[in-house]
C-alpha cells in the first residue's frame, strides 16, 4: 500500500530536521526518512562530536603555555578512549532523542534508503512505496571520490570520531577544514601527524595572511605539513600502510610516508548518486549537482526542493543547511516566494587556536572593484592574547569606503569563533564600523578588541 504525504524528506540531518518539524508544526503531514542512525553528520560524525574531541585538545594546549606561567601538570595528556567515551555522552542519545521527537510531533519516520520510483514517489528500501505533493532531498555530502588506487584503504571522518585507539602515525590526505581540526586534535593527543595537500596553502577557504600566521601553530605541535602534494595511492603494507604522492614543489618528485592510519580529508560532495534522480526527472549539472532555482527547487521536477549540503546552494556549512530547509518549507507553504539570503555567514575552522573568516575576503573585494579601508595586524601583544600566553592572535578587517559598512573579517587566535558572529550579524544585518565602535562590549573578552580592528 502507498502512504501519502504532504512532504518526504530524505535525510534526517539539520536541513531535514529543520524542515520536518516546521511542515508538522504548519499541520502537514510528513515523513522523513534516513539509513544510518538519527541525526545527520554534524550531530553525530561532524561538527558536535569534533568539537568535543576539541575540548580535550584545548585543554592540553592551555597546559603548554602556562606551564612555568603557574600551572603544573606534569603529566597532562590525552586518553584517547576516555575522550571518545565523553564524545559519546553527546551523541550517543541523539538518534533516539531524535526518533522521540519524530514520534511527538507525529512525524513518520522510517529508517531506510529511499530512491525515487517516480516523479512524486519513492521506494524504501524495506520494500514500502511512499508518495508526496513534494519531496525534500536533505541528504547531505559524502567523501569525494579519489580515483587513485588503494582509495579504499582510507577512513573518513565518520571512523575518526569513533576510534577506540589512536594510531602512532597518521597521514591525512588532502588540507582544507577536517585536515586542520583533525591533525590538531590527534598532534596534541600524541599522534606524529602527516598533512599532504594538493593545493598550494591550507585551508583555502580562509584569509591567506592569517593561515599563515597559524601554520606556527601546526609546526610548534609537530604536524607536518606538505603544501603542492598530491597523493596518488595507498597500499597496505605488514607494517601499516604506505601513501605514495607526487610534491610539485620538488619538481613532481614521487615520494612515500609511512602510516598507520590514512584519512580522508580531500573534500565532500553532495550524497545523491543513490537516488535514482532520473527516473524521476531530477537534472543535474555537469559537476554532478542538482540544477536549482533560485528557491532551491529542482528546474526540472517542481515537487522536488534540495536543502543544506545536498543542495549546496551556499557554503556546506551546519547554519546554512537549518537556513535552507526555512526557505524551503515557507516556499512550499506560501508558494515559492522566499530565496536563501547567504549573507554573513561566518566559517570557523577549529584548529587551536582558531581561524575564522566572514563576508568578502580581501581577494574578492578587490575583484569586485570596491572601494574598501583595510586594517590587518598580527597583535600577539594585546592583551586577549598575552593574558592567555597565546604567540598567535591577528585580524584583517574591511569596510567600504562610502557607506562605513563592515564587508569582510577574518581573524586568528582566542575566542575568535566567538566574535566573528559579531562581525556576521553586523554584514547580514548592515551595521556600519561606527557602530560597532561604538557598542559597548564586556571588558576584557575577545569582543572587546573590535574596535581596534576597525
Ligand atoms: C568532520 C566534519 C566536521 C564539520 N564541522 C562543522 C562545523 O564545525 N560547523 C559547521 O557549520 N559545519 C561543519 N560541518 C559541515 C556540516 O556537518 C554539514 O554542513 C551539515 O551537517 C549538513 O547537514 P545536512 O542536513 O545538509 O546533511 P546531513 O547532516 O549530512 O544529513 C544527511 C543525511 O541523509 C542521509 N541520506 C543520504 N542519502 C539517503 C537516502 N538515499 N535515503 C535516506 N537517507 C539518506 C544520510 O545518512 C545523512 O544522515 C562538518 C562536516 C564534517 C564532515
Ligand atoms: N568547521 C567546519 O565548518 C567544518 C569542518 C569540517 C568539514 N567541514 C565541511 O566539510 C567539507 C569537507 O571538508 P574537507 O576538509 O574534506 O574539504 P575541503 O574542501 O575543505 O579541503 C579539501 C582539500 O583536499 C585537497 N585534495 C583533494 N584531493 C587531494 C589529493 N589527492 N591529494 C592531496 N590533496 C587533495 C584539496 O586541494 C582541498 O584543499 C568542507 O567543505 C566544509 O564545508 C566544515
Amino acid at each position: 500500500m502507498t502512504k501519502h504525504y504532504d512532504l518526504i524528506v530524505i535525510g534526517s540531518g539539520t536541513a531535514a530536521m529543520v524542515a520536518s518539524h516546521r511542515m508538522a508544526s504548519a499541520g502537514r503531514k510528513v515523513a522523513v526518512t534516513d539509513y544510518r542512525p538519527f541525526g545527520g553528520t554534524c550531530a553525530l560524525r561532524g561538527c558536535d562530536p569534533k568539537k568535543m574531541l576539541v575540548t580535550g585538545a584545548q585543554v592540553i594546549d592551555d597546559v603548554r603555555r602556562m606551564t612555568r606561567r603557574g600551572v603544573v601538570a606534569e603529566d597532562a595528556h590525552i586518553a584517547w578512549p576516555d575522550l571518545i567515551a565523553f564524545k559519546r555522552t553527546f551523541t550517543g542519545p541523539v538518534p533516539k532523542k531524535q526518533e522521540r521527537r519524530y514520534a511527538d510531533r507525529g512525524i513518520d519516520a522510517y529508517h531506510a534508503q529511499a530512491r525515487f520510483v517516480g516523479p512524486n514517489a519513492v521506494g524504501l528500501d524495506g520494500g514500502e512505496r511512499l508518495e508526496a505533493d513534494h519531496i525534500l532531498l536533505a541528504t547531505g555530502a559524502r567523501p569525494a571520490p579519489l580515483g587513485f588506487p588503494g582509495e579504499e584503504l582510507l577512513i573518513t571522518n565518520e571512523e575518526f570520531l569513533e576510534l577506540e585507539e589512536l594510531p602512532e602515525r597518521i597521514v591525512l590526505v588532502g588540507g582544507g577544514y577536517i585536515a586542520a581540526e583533525f591533525s590538531h586534535i590527534a598532534a596534541r593527543a600524541g599522534a606524529r601527524v602527516t598533512i599532504l595537500q594538493r593545493g598550494g596553502r591550507l585551508l583555502a577557504h580562509f584569509d591567506p595572511d592569517l593561515v599563515g600566521w597559524l601554520m606556527e601553530k601546526f609546526s610548534e605541535v609537530g604536524i607536518d605539513v606538505r603544501t603542492r602534494t598530491t597523493v596518488e595511492g595507498v597500499e597496505k603494507t605488514d607494517r601499516g600502510f604506505l601513501v605514495r604522492a607526487r610534491a610539485d614543489a620538488d619538481g613532481g618528485q614521487p615520494m612515500t610516508v609511512e602510516a598507520d592510519l590514512v584519512v580522508h580529508a580531500a573534500g565532500r560532495i553532495p550524497d545523491l548518486d543513490s537516488l535514482d534522480l532520473q527516473g524521476a526527472g531530477v537534472e543535474r549539472d555537469g559537476r554532478g549537482h542538482l540544477r536549482l532555482n533560485e528557491f532551491l527547487q529542482s528546474v526540472s521536477n517542481p515537487a522536488v526542493y534540495a536543502a543544506g549540503d545536498a543542495a549546496q546552494m551556499g557554503p556546506p556549512l551546519t547554519p546554512v543547511s537549518s537556513h535552507d530547509a526555512k526557505v524551503v518549507v515557507r516556499n512550499i507553504l506560501d508558494g515559492n516566494r522566499h530565496r536563501p539570503d547567504y549573507r554573513g555567514v561566518p566559517s570557523v575552522a577549529f584548529t587551536i587556536p582558531p581561524i575564522v573568516g566572514v563576508g568578502l575576503s580581501e581577494q574578492e573585494a578587490r575583484e569586485k572593484g570596491l572601494k574598501f579601508r583595510m586594517q590587518s595586524q598580527l597583535v600577539p601583544h594585546w592583551y586577549t592574547a598575552r593574558r592567555l600566553a597565546e604567540t598567535v592572535y591577528g585580524f584583517k578587517v574591511l569596510v567600504d569606503e562610502e557607506t562605513d559598512l563592515v564587508i569582510g573579517a577574518h581573524l586568528v587566535g582566542p575566542h575568535v569563533d566567538d566574535v566573528i558572529n559579531l562581525f556576521g550579524l553586523a554584514i547580514r544585518h548592515g551595521l556600519t564600523a561606527e557602530n560597532l565602535k561604538t557598542t559597548m562590549f564586556a571588558y576584557p573578552t575577545g569582543a572587546s578588541d573590535i574596535g581596534y580592528m576597525l
